[in-house]
């Protein structure tokens, strides 16, 4: 089964180091969990091409991919900020995923995925015609119509409340299928509810991934410390 690997891998950011050996599989829905600063959002760029490797290797399915501009990565990044054009509709928001022209977009495509988030019909809007949750919904549905084997998400509900957040996470387990999906959040209850595993980042160091209730049960010094525990 493929997975997405990374080897040796090593990152510095002036005085800021991160370390992992990890490997992620195909289809796993995977947290990442630690203190601020920890890194947690530099793995996440790491992986997605936006911050170069010091050294070491990443993997998926066996290629590199470290040396491949983001584009052709074989991944989707949500953020928190959304970042959809305010003045673009969001079926356009949707298209520029597939093509930055605009020219050669599968409407049919780009409507059939607006459905599958519960957007059906609101695909002429402008992001600000939406609400807070929906326009959650539109950025999710841009990088679901990718459709590459792995979703980053770097905490994209955290401003939604926890109703509404609880909400998305299980849209997004219902939508991403098959693919491996990895979501910082800050929240415990957002790991329980999401993901079979957690990878602690701390003192420089992405863990290996652990059973989420099991990390939770008996939880390393670091992550007690940030639990309060
Ligand atoms: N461009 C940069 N140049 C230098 N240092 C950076 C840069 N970006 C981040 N850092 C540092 O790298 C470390 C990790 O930051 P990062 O944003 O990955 O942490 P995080 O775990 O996502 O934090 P938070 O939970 O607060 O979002 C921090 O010490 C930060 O100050």
């Amino acid at each position: 089964m493929a997975e997405l690997r990374l080897e040796g891998f090593r990152i510095t950011q002036d005085d800021f180091t991160l370390r992992a050996d990890l490997a992620l599989p195909a289809g796993g829905r995977v947290a990442v969990i630690g203190p601020s600063g920890a890194g947690k959002s530099t793995l996440l760029n790491a992986i997605a091409g936006f911050v170069p490797l010091n050294a070491g290797a990443m993997t998926w399915a066996g290629q590199r991919i470290d040396a491949l501009p983001p584009g052709e990565r074989p991944l989707s990044i949500l953020f928190q900020d959304q970042n959809l054009f305010p003045h673009l509709t969001v079926a356009q928001n949707l298209g520029l995923g597939l093509d930055p022209g605009l020219r050669h977009v599968d409407w049919g495509g780009v409507n059939g995925v607006l459905d599958r988030v519960g957007l059906a019909g609101l695909g002429g809007r402008r992001p600000a015609q939406l609400s807070g949750g929906q326009q959650s919904r539109a950025a999710l549905a841009r990088a679901l119509l990718r459709a590459r084997p792995i979703l980053l998400l770097d905490e994209p509900f955290a401003a939604l409340g926890p109703a509404l957040k609880a909400e998305m996470l299980a849209l997004v387990e219902e939508t991403a299928g098959e693919a491996l999906v990895v979501l910082v959040t800050h929240d415990p209850a957002d790991a329980r509810q999401f993901a079979k595993q957690t990878v602690l980042v701390a003192d420089g160091v992405a863990a290996a991934p652990q059973p989420t209730a099991e990390i939770f049960a008996n939880p390393p010094p670091a992550l007690a410390a940030y639990l309060g525990q």
